[in-house]
């Protein structure tokens, strides 16, 4: 028997690129109600990891299991119904469609008719369902403080703007897990506060598992539960905010901190095998 508490298991997970070897045996929890973070240096192998539970990369060994259920050579829109959720490191809005409708996307899993019959969701069946989840995406829309560009098009907002329609519609499936890539890159203070907010009230309000990839330590530190630390697709270290801060491994491979007097200036790729 799995154990209730844990949403998502990730056992083992190896997954290479030609001779680059972006992870290997990486193997971690997420329990329910947590927000977890993945942290690590570029090329660590961070999203490639989140790929790997969305069902965009496939590894080549290991497996993952979303409540209990394994979900290793499922097919993205299929751990979409399952209630899996993402945003993206490169926003992947549609630019020329307005915010509503973007969000409205994020909707169609939820919707009788997908888009393998689309024509039938645009044109008129569906329409007493679309008046449904509208009222829905209308919350959304409210909790994400959107409602005065709802009705523009979605190329037109400012950066920090196009990040939370995106994250508007990663939260319109109502995942039980969501997977966020960087959600604060490229956003100023005030931006990033919303963002920590928002993440927040979504985890503890709406009761969402977060995973998230983040490189600004200091929200990192904030709003995680618990921290794993990958470098050269390996886990180097996992555990409470304070723990990891605390880990010389993690200060000198990824903080690049010295923890003790440098007897000798080796080069920092021998101290991480
Ligand atoms: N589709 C791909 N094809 C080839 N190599 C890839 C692919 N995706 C990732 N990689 C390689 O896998 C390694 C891990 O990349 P990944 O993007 O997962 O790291 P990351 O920790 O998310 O980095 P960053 O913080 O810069 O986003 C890198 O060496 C990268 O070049």
């Amino acid at each position: 028997m799995s154990d209730p508490t844990s949403l998502l298991q990730v056992s083992g997970v190896s997954l290479s690129f030609g001779g680059v070897h972006a992870l290997t045996d990486v193997t971690f929890e997420v329990r329910k109600g947590e927000v977890f973070s993945i942290i690590g240096p570029n090329g660590a192998g961070k999203t490639s990891m989140l790929n790997c539970v969305s069902g965009r990369y496939q590894p080549q060994k290991g497996s993952i299991l979303f409540k209990g259920q394994e979900i290793t050579g499922m097919r993205p829109n299929d751990r979409c119904t399952l209630g899996i959720g993402r945003t993206f490191q490169n926003l992947a809005l549609f630019a020329h469609m307005t915010v509503l409708d973007n969000i409205m996307v994020g909707r169609h899993h939820l919707l009788k008719n997908n888009f393998l019959n689309g024509p039938l969701y645009w044109l008129s069946r569906a329409q007493k369902e679309e008046l449904r989840h509208r009222r829905d995406v209308e919350d959304i829309i409210d909790f994400l403080e959107i409602a005065h560009i709802r009705k523009s098009v979605a190329g037109t907002l400012s950066y920090g703007l196009r990040k939370r329609v995106e994250l508007a519609r990663a939260v319109a499936l109502r995942p039980e897990l969501i997977l966020l890539d960087e959600p604060m890159a490229g956003m100023n203070l005030e931006e990033k506060e919303d963002m920590a907010r928002y993440i927040i009230d979504l985890n503890e309000e709406w009761g969402m598992t977060v995973v998230m990839i983040e490189h600004d330590m200091g929200v990192v530190m904030d709003i995680s539960h618990r921290v794993m630390v990958l470098d050269f697709g390996k886990k180097i270290a996992e555990g409470l905010p304070d723990q990891i801060m605390d880990n010389d491994h993690v200060k000198k491979a990824y903080l690049g901190e010295d923890t003790e007097e440098p007897e000798t200036s080796q080069p920092a790729e021998e101290e991480v095998a």
